[in-house]
């Protein structure tokens, strides 16, 4: 029984030290500058990675490592908790941060999902860019969540579980014992003598999790030896298959997408229904928000088979889709309401600068209501705006009338501005959030747009405005 002790512990600390060294974070590697993070509950197995962590810190001096406690206030235990992990982390001499948190329980929320977004969110908050946070996820977690993930009906993405390695923000998330069971880092544990936190709700079979963990898991394995690492194994081929989609959606992407924003609707119409979802649901995915539901998903054909000139919309909890012509164009907040006059005052005294003489001269950035960023670049040469007439006003007008009209360069004669808006294919909510840049009460550029021909430079120093990305 002592052998198999020691081999138990021999083991999670090789799969430690494995993991660690497969970020070059040991010593045989000088380049990784950033911490060790452990996600530390108290309970068996972070209690014991804590303590192994301990053990190869002091192999590895030079790197620093600490502890990482959420406090997420639900149990009426939660400060003793606390007060373990604090007495723990001196023993051990890690530095501990307690995090407290505040769950926000919607509906259709777990309180487990709800601890989890809160537990991940104060994670992000302490982790700096090269750092790596560890957790303590095992095996049997693993068979656990891609059950959970079979009772929600999900496709290769949730039932792909969870991953030894991903980023986390700009930090690193590793969970070096995935692929060892939980009776492993028992029984080092109990070889360690260590004491640890017991959740008592843990026991509670009204929780999803833990009634696969006590009830149906142990029957399966019970029947067929071997269930929970098969489970863990479909996970890993799930994720592969995933990885697959993923380089075909980002490759899809590249086709489909529009160069002023939003997706073409002829490339999207060209491809199979399966492949036009996993394009869609990578796409609303890079750009954050709830995803939609398969259901959703089936209603959104309504947007590429649409007659051209109708102009479908399908809303979901995480955003919005419409069609404007060839183009399918994702909002998610509501329409910023904007003011219909801004003056530029940086802009304006860049512009009057006494250095007009001097192109390349560093810019100020000015915001704009709608949230963009700009800049001027001063030239000599090429399409560039005239400098404003001294005296003469620099703003930005939203919403201007649509029979005003304008002459952007390389039209001939003038057009109303709602021709142009048609022309440029700017779809109609987006109008009222294009900043047009004035001298006094004259447009000289749609910004993002055209540049008016009135207000072309002929000689001397001009200037461009620049979007900041
Ligand atoms: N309150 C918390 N603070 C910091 N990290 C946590 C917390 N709860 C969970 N974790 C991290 O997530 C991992 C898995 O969480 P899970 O809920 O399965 O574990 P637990 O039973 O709370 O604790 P353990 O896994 O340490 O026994 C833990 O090993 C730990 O790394």
């Amino acid at each position: 029984m002592v052998g198999l002790s020691d081999a138990a512990v021999a083991q999670l600390e090789t799969a430690l030290a494995t993991a660690l060294a497969g970020e070059g974070v040991d010593a045989s590697s000088a380049q990784h500058g950033g911490r060790v993070w452990l996600a530390y509950s108290g309970g068996v197995d972070s209690q014991l990675m804590a303590t192994l962590l301990a053990r190869w810190q002091q192999r590895q001096p030079q790197r620093s490592c600490a502890l990482l406690h959420v406090h997420h206030g639900l149990s009426e235990h939660a400060d003793g908790w606390e007060l373990h992990c604090r007495r723990s982390a001196e023993r051990l001499g890690l530095p501990l941060t307690v995090s407290r948190v505040q769950l926000a329980l919607k509906s259709r929320i777990s309180v487990e999902a709800a601890a989890r977004d809160a537990r991940y969110a104060a994670f992000l908050s302490h982790l700096g860019p090269k750092d790596i946070l560890l957790t303590g996820h095992h095996l049997d977690d693993q068979a656990e969540t891609l059950l959970l993930a079979l009772k929600r009906g999900s496709g290769p993405k949730g039932l792909a579980s969870m991953s030894r390695r991903r980023a986390l923000g700009d930090a690193t998330l590793l969970r070096p014992w995935l692929g060892i069971p939980r009776v492993i880092i028992e029984r080092a544990a109990q070889s360690l003598g260590l004491t640890h936190i017991e959740d008592d709700s843990n026991a509670d079979t009204r929780f999803d999790r833990n009634f696969l963990r006590h009830r149906v898991l142990p029957e399966l394995e019970q029947r067929w030896p071997g269930f929970r690492r098969n489970l863990a194994r479909s996970a890993e081929l799930c994720a592969e298959q995933q990885h697959l989609c993923d380089e075909l959606a980002r490759s899809d992407l590249d086709a489909v997408a529009r160069p002023c924003g939003g997706l073409s609707v002829s490339a999207i119409a060209s491809l199979s229904a399966e492949r036009r979802n996993n394009l869609l649901r990578y796409w609303l995915g890079t750009r954050g928000g709830v995803m939609p539901t398969r259901a959703q998903l089936a209603q959104m054909a309504q947007l590429w088979e649409a007659r051209e000139d109708a102009q479908p919309q399908i809303a979901w909890e995480g955003g919005e889709l419409r069609r404007y012509r060839d183009g399918i164009y994702l909002l998610r907040a509501p329409l910023p309401v904007l003011p219909k006059r801004e003056t530029l005052p940086l802009l304006a005294h860049w512009l009057d600068a006494s250095a007009l003489s001097e192109p390349g001269s560093p810019a100020p950035e000015w915001a704009l209501a709608n949230g963009e960023q700009w800049c001027g670049q001063r030239c000599h040469q090429g399409e560039r705006l005239m400098l404003p007439r001294p005296g003469q006003a620099v703003s930005v007008r939203y919403g201007l009338s649509g029979s005003t009209r304008l002459r952007p360069l390389g039209r001939s004669g003038s057009r109303s501005l709602k021709k142009l808006w048609q022309e440029y294919g700017v779809p109609p909510w987006q109008r009222d959030g294009i900043a047009m840049l004035c001298y006094d009460d004259e447009v000289v550029a749609a910004l993002g747009l055209w540049l008016e021909q009135s207000a072309l430079a002929e000689s001397g120093v001009g200037w461009v405005p620049v979007r900041v990305e």
